[in-house]
């Protein structure tokens, strides 16, 4: 296993050509023809108009609101790279573009603003709102981002998630359930330590104990999280440990550590004083908190995932937010919930422990069935968008976050189906 697997010139030159970026706008209907130019454009366009003035529901009706994301930054916090800003972080957002086209069929603007002020933030959000069915947030830093969500998800009833912070807890929750399964273990018994307290982090953290987590350390910059702290913000106070703490304490014996920071936060040497069978997600992206391989050689006996595309166990928010998005649009729910969350994530594990189909043992070139290689499913599983997507929405309807009470949920399965065909 290499530490790279495309090269910087590969990776300049496929954002390149052959035309410079990744996204574009294409119609959906005909404007070939006199009358087609005045059905789309004036006078016709002028019809949809008022009768959406008369009831905006009929935007879902008559415009592509109902499949339309927008994928929004400031850049803050773009992967593990940093404050990059609005404009460098304008690839990343088109590519969370590209996986949402491709992985669930919702179309999407990545939109790039550059301000660092929450208030001028969330203003310029709440006035674009309109043109959407649905907003993921992405890449904004910690603790601006908490407040930036939350003021969005009141003030707005479409549904709005910060990725960073709810896919990735969704797909790493996952991962631990599964990882539980191939090592023998239960959640509530776990030593949890959490690398990181930004927005990925803190959300993940909440999430394991909701599953039923009891025992977890969250470490950042300045070292393990305490309750003899001052320097703490109020969502880095939820996860003190009791007392002082060292980086290497903490480490000891534990049984799980999830890497949220950035490279080189913790090491080999910390991951040889774990617990038997250690389950190691480094998710810093691009560069891993540590390399799996490194990981392996030295632990032979761990269960190790990355957020990278090329290693096994791709533990990434890829796995969640084409989908989440899509079961909570189509059941036009008011927000995302735990409820959702909590269901995205028991449906994504309980899928990687199916038989795995063909089409993907051949994609990959090998024989996948669940273990410690294969915790979670493939991103190009087609059985995703099915599974996740109608979890979410059954979900949405079950805790009231949708008011679509007599949705069919099995004929919305087999619509789902034919999207990826
Ligand atoms: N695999 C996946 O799906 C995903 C992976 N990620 C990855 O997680 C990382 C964090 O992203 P995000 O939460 O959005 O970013 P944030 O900027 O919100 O958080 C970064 C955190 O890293 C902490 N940190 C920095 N240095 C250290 C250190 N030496 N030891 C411990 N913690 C440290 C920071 O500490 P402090 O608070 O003190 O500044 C901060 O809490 C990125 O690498 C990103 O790529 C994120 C989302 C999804
Ligand atoms: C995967 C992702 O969203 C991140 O690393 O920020
Ligand atoms: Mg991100």
């Amino acid at each position: 296993m290499s530490k790279t697997s495309t090269t910087d010139q590969e990776a300049l030159d496929y954002h390149e050509f052959p035309q410079p970026g990744k996204i574009s706008v294409e119609t959906t209907k005909p404007v070939l023809t006199q009358k087609d130019l005045s059905l789309a454009y004036t006078p016709g366009v002028a019809v949809p108009c008022l009768e959406i003035e008369k009831n905006p529901e009929n935007a879902y009706r008559y415009t592509s609101k109902k499949n339309l994301v927008a994928v929004i930054s400031n850049g803050t916090a773009v992967l593990g790279l940093g404050n990059i800003g609005a404009l460098a972080s304008k690839p990343v957002m088109e590519g969370k573009g590209v996986l949402f086209k491709n992985f669930s069929g919702l179309d999407c603007f990545d939109i790039e603003v550059d301000t660092e002020s929450v208030d001028r933030f969330c203003s310029v959000v709440m006035a674009i709102a309109p043109t959407f069915g649905g907003i993921n947030l992405e890449d904004i830093k910690a603790p601006e981002c908490f407040e930036i969500e939350r003021r969005l998800v009141e003030e707005l009833n479409i549904p709005v998630m910060h990725d960073d912070q709810h896919g990735t807890a969704v797909i790493s929750a996952a991962g631990i359930i599964n990882a539980c399964k191939v090592t023998h273990r239960k959640i509530e018994d776990l030593k949890i330590v959490v690398v990181g307290a930004g927005a990925a982090a803190i959300s993940c953290a909440r999430l394991y104990r909701k599953l039923g987590a009891r025992e977890i350390y969250m470490l950042d910059s300045k070292g393990v999280i305490h309750n003899g702290r001052s320097d703490l913000n109020a969502y880095k106070r939820e996860f003190c440990a009791g007392g002082y703490m060292t980086h290497s304490e903490v480490f000891e014996c534990a049984d799980v550590v999830v890497g949220l920071s950035k490279p080189g936060t913790f090491t080999i040497e910390d991951i040889m004083t774990m617990a038997n069978e250690p389950i190691v997600f480094t998710l810093a992206n691009p560069t891993p908190e540590v390399f799996p391989n490194d990981v392996i050689e030295a632990r032979p006996d761990a269960v190790v995932a990355t957020g990278r595309s090329d290693f096994d166990n791709q533990v990434n928010n890829v796995l969640g937010f084409p989908f989440i998005f899509r079961g909570a649009m189509d059941v036009r729910a008011r927000k995302i919930n735990d409820e959702m969350k909590l269901a995205a994530a028991h449906a994504l594990a309980d899928l990687a422990r199916t038989e795995v189909p063909k089409d993907i043992c051949e994609l990959y070139g090998k024989e996948i069935k669940f273990g410690k290689d294969y915790l979670i499913p493939k991103p190009f599983d087609k059985r995703l968008i099915v599974e996740i997507s109608s979890a979410v929405a059954q979900a949405a309807i079950d805790s009231g976050a949708s008011d679509m009470k007599g949705f069919d949920i099995k004929a919305y399965r087999k619509e789902l189906a034919k999207i990826l065909k």
